[in-house]
């Protein structure tokens, strides 16, 4: 189990004092990298239904969920079918997920839907969730931009957000029957690829965060779930856009005993969008270190070593 647990800092996206605001998500990422985020335009009722929509899914005979097999990147991924720590030797994370990807243009056409006959207000459910999450991560992203300095509009007039590229991954670890002789995880240690992520999640532990992946003993935090909070956490391709001024933290689940429901919504750069040191985190003593880079080969990248097969 984790050492100790993480005191996050609770940000508020509706605060009238936004340089503030901006003040505190620096500092937040900077040092960890995690924060809470309250007053997103998400209610208690919504979160309520997609978790009781998704739980029926995955209470659906395994038959009927692999018809939605994933194709695309959407649609459903098994038991063991991915490994987000592609360098460790375990055969897989023990968890079972769902992929829902753009919902409008032509790459709408790309998600799978359980149909209506089996669940009738999936899709609603699911595509309203996806609608206002992505409202809240575009409306967060723009507080970002002042936390580094930049104009609120920044990430839109570089067209990261014109449309972004969000997926919601829906998540069940199920309780693992029998004694094994290997740990292992939830979801094994790595970073998340992309910009910004929020993270809702069902009140069951579980979440570690590691601040010290250079270390040799790496020391686990808990991150604790608060009611009606989201966990916001900076992905790789912020890591990069910020030359690791803002820190995309380790983190991974752990099996407490019980089984456990999540919500990740991921809130990427549109694909054909470059993303490189950003002008504010750059300087002659500190140079960028990374090649810009499209954020839709970076993406792909990283989700091919996702899978196994
Ligand atoms: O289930 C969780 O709490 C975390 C999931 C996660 O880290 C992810 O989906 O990237
Ligand atoms: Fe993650």
């Amino acid at each position: 189990m984790a050492q100790k647990a993480l005191q996050l800092p609770i940000i508020d996206l509706n605060s009238s004092d936004r340089n503030s605001t901006a003040a505190s998500i620096r500092q937040a990422c900077v040092e960890v990298g995690f924060f809470y985020l309250i007053n997103h335009g998400i209610d208690e009722e919504l979160f309520q239904k997609v978790f009781e929509e998704s739980k029926k899914f995955f209470n659906l005979p395994l038959e009927e969920r692999t018809k939605l097999f994933r194709k695309s990147h959407r649609g459903y991924s098994p038991l063991y079918d991915e490994n987000l720590n592609p360098k460790s030797s375990s055969k897989g994370d023990y968890k079972e997920t769902f992929y829902i990807g753009p919902l409008d243009g032509a790459l709408g056409s790309l998600n799978q839907w359980p149909s209506e006959e089996i669940l009738a207000r999936w899709r609603l459910t699911m595509e309203e969730y996806y609608r206002k999450t992505q409202d809240a991560g575009t409306r967060l992203a723009s507080l970002i931009s002042l936390a580094l300095e930049l104009n609120e509009d920044y990430f839109e007039k570089l067209g990261a957000l014109s449309p972004p590229n969000g997926f919601i991954r829906l998540l069940h670890y199920p309780l693992e029957l029998g004694a094994c002789k290997e740990q292992v995880l939830g979801a094994s240690a790595h970073s998340d690829y992309g910009m910004l992520t929020l993270l809702a999640t069902d009140g069951v532990g579980g979440l570690q965060v590691c601040r010290n992946k250079l270390e040799q003993t790496q020391v686990w935090e808990d991150v604790h779930h608060i009611n009606g909070a989201f966990i916001v956490n900076i992905g790789d391709l912020m890591e990069r856009w910020t030359n690791c001024l803002f820190r995309s933290t380790l983190h991974r689940v752990v099996q407490t005993g019980r089984e456990r429901y999540s919500v990740a919504f991921f809130l990427d750069p549109n694909p054909d969008c470059i993303v490189e040191c950003l002008k504010s985190c750059c300087s002659e003593s500190s140079p960028p270190r990374f090649p810009p880079i499209r954020s839709g080969d970076y993406l792909e990248e990283r989700f091919e070593l996702t899978y196994a097969s």
